[in-house]
């Protein structure tokens, strides 16, 4: 009995939450406000003309019949002239009711647009916000993932069909009005026959965006094969390694799964939905029977017989089209609370204000820094300390996954320690103000970015403020040694990089380095520079030619490096080895070899590679 009574209060707190869905029609409406109020009043205004204009045509048939009748009998010219007076006015109410539907398609039609970019762009603003984190955390991206794709049809759609509810509500209150005349069951008989489709309606839809959220992975991996298969930067490996039955048969197996829930769950929303329509077209007929009796008893005239004909047939269909936007509302909702749910998203706070040290030129200090990524049980960083003073050139070595790039993220702040502290001239990092710390900061990761955009303006991201400055892309070019190669390019700085647009022409690996190495050059107000292997695919007399170039504009700025090559390491004026996430050995190249320990292996074991 008591369990029996829990369910029962489950259940109805599982409905009560189901119904807060429809407070994302408020929402939505003010969204669409937002958007264009001028629109969204048009709408309003149109939408109520809408819902009132029907009963009203309705009424004036019934005044028709019932003056063409009275007509009939007394063959008085006034009365003639009153039953072709009520005719007009049934044609202008006809009118003005197309030209309010129409107005109503025109301004979905408008507001369809500036919303869809409305919402795209407030998912992109969110998105600068957040941290490097959240895109890291594939739950979170999927979230960003759904939240986009229907970015651009829930909230007008939403907003479509709150007020379309709106307008079918005023027409079946009307109607309702109507009706009462006759009798005060009917309307109640006809009401209650909607209640089980409106429960219906909104379960299915609730398990409709269940089964969207749950298939998010699978969807993410059909869009993942999609990439593979569709796009240019894959294509070279997809035909070598004659990958593209085997991906394509995922993808269709993927589809095939996902096909199978969407029908069952189609098939049970359509038989639902259709048992319980019969239910109200029942009681819809019942209602007509007896008033159809009544009439013929002579209890009623035959103007209401007409006008209650035609408040059952519209009624109908009113209702019908009321209870799918119920229906839909309800999906929409669900849609719309993953939407917001991703711009409510916390975001982090903006740490510190300092714009300038607390002890000058002191340089950059690690002071027991370690850290673990989210969702990891292995630090990848463990105590590392290592001071670096201005004008230094610090090199870190390490095998693969030993933590060098981690390293750089935490001082680019992309990542917070989760222990022990960086110090940029005697301040925490955290202290300072972001925007002063990344103009100090010129960093070139080992996967940049090779944008579809010109040579020039592909050295002019490393600084937007002057992304367009040809000045500013040329000395960077000259610091970056990438020079050369691009004055023989056909267009020099303006040549289109990569296949998507026109004339776009392809380089090579190092000359893509070139070209990102001059980018950490445009910020020139950076004094401390980072390069995650910046040499790797250039060959050994442009690496050579580059660190030349490297030490002499760069004299007075301190250089992280991390390279596998020990022909560049030797050069710095400090080497740090890592292993594990552990600072293992630090000096100079000289201190290191006396050391002869991993560094000295290391070194002997390249070198001896070269004999
Ligand atoms: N985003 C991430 N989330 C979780 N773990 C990560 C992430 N990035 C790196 N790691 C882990 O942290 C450790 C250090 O990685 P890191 O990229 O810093 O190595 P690395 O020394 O730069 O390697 P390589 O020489 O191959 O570039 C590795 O064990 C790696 O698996």
């Amino acid at each position: 009995m008591a369990e029996r009574k829990q369910r029962i209060w489950q259940r109805l707190r599982d409905l009560k939450r189901s119904l807060t869905i429809y407070q994302y029609g408020r929402r939505a409406v003010e969204l669409v406000w937002e958007t264009d109020w001028r629109l969204t009043l048009a709408l309003g205004v149109l939408t109520i003309l809408a819902g009132l204009l029907p009963a009203a045509i309705a009424y004036v048939g019934k005044l028709i019949v019932d003056s063409v009748v009275q007509a009939a009998q007394s063959g008085l010219r006034g009365d003639r002239l009153m039953s072709l007076s009520y005719l007009g006015l049934e044609a202008i109410l006809v009118a003005l009711l197309a030209g309010g539907r129409q107005g109503l398609t025109l301004c979905q039609s408008l507001l369809r647009v500036l919303l869809g970019q409305k919402v795209n762009v407030l998912i992109l603003e969110k998105a600068l916000t957040l941290d490097l984190t959240h895109f890291e955390d594939s739950e979170f991206y999927d979230k960003m993932t759904r939240a986009r794709r229907e970015a651009s049809n829930r909230p007008l759609s939403m907003a479509n069909r709150t007020f379309g509810l709106v307008q079918d509500s005023l027409s079946l209150i009307t109607y309702g009005g109507l009706l009462l005349q006759f009798s005060g069951w009917a309307v109640v008989m006809l009401l209650g026959a909607t209640i089980p489709a409106f429960v219906a309606e909104t379960y299915f839809a609730g398990a409709a965006f269940r089964l969207f959220k749950w298939r998010s992975p699978e969807t993410r991996q059909q869009t993942y094969l999609e990439v593979l298969l569709a796009r240019e930067d894959y294509a070279k490996e997809v035909k070598l390694f004659q990958l593209g039955p085997m991906l394509l048969q995922r993808y269709q197996a993927i589809f095939r799964r996902l096909y199978a829930e969407d029908r069952d769950l189609t098939i049970r929303r359509s038989g639902w939905s259709f048992g319980l329509s019969l239910l109200s077209t029942a009681a819809f007929y019942a209602a007509y029977c007896w008033i159809l009796l009544e009439a013929i008893a002579g209890r009623i005239s035959l103007g209401d017989l007409t006008m209650y004909l035609t408040v059952f047939r519209q009624g109908q269909t009113t209702f019908a089209s009321g209870l799918s936007s119920v229906g839909g509302m309800y999906e929409d909702g669900l849609y719309l609370s993953n939407l917001y749910e991703f711009l409510e998203q916390p975001v982090p706070l903006a740490q510190g204000y300092a714009h300038s040290g607390l002890i000058a030129e002191d340089g950059l200090r690690f002071e027991a820094v370690s850290f673990t990524y989210p969702g990891s049980d292995q630090p990848a960083l463990q105590q590392v300390s290592f001071h670096l003073q201005p004008g230094q050139k610090l090199a870190i070595v390490g095998e693969n996954g030993s933590g060098k790039t981690t390293l750089i993220k935490l001082l680019t702040r992309l990542y917070t320690p989760t222990a022990g502290k960086i110090l940029l001239d005697g301040r925490d990092l955290q202290d300072w103000d972001g925007e002063v710390l990344k103009r100090r900061i010129g960093v070139i990761f080992q996967d940049f970015t090779r944008y579809q955009f010109t040579v020039g303006e592909n050295i002019g991201v490393g600084d937007v403020k002057y992304f367009e400055a040809g000045d500013r892309w040329r000395s960077a070019a000259d610091k970056g040694t990438a020079t050369p190669f691009v004055e023989s390019l056909p267009e020099g700085f303006q040549t289109q990089l990569g296949r998507w647009f026109k004339n776009g022409q392809e380089l090579s690996g190092g000359q893509w380095q070139k070209i990102a190495l001059s980018r950490a050059f445009m910020r020139t107000s950076a004094d401390i520079l980072v390069l995650d292997e910046p040499t790797s695919a250039m060959d050994a007399e442009a690496e050579v030619k580059l660190f030349d170039q490297f030490r002499a504009v760069t004299q007075d700025q301190m250089a992280i490096l991390i390279s596998h090559r020990f022909s560049t390491v030797r050069r710095a004026d400090q080497i740090i080895v890592l292993s594990a996430g552990k600072l293992v050995e630090q000096g100079t190249h000289e201190d290191l070899l006396q050391q002869n320990g991993r560094y000295a292996h290391l070194f002997r074991l390249q070198a001896a590679g070269y004999q």
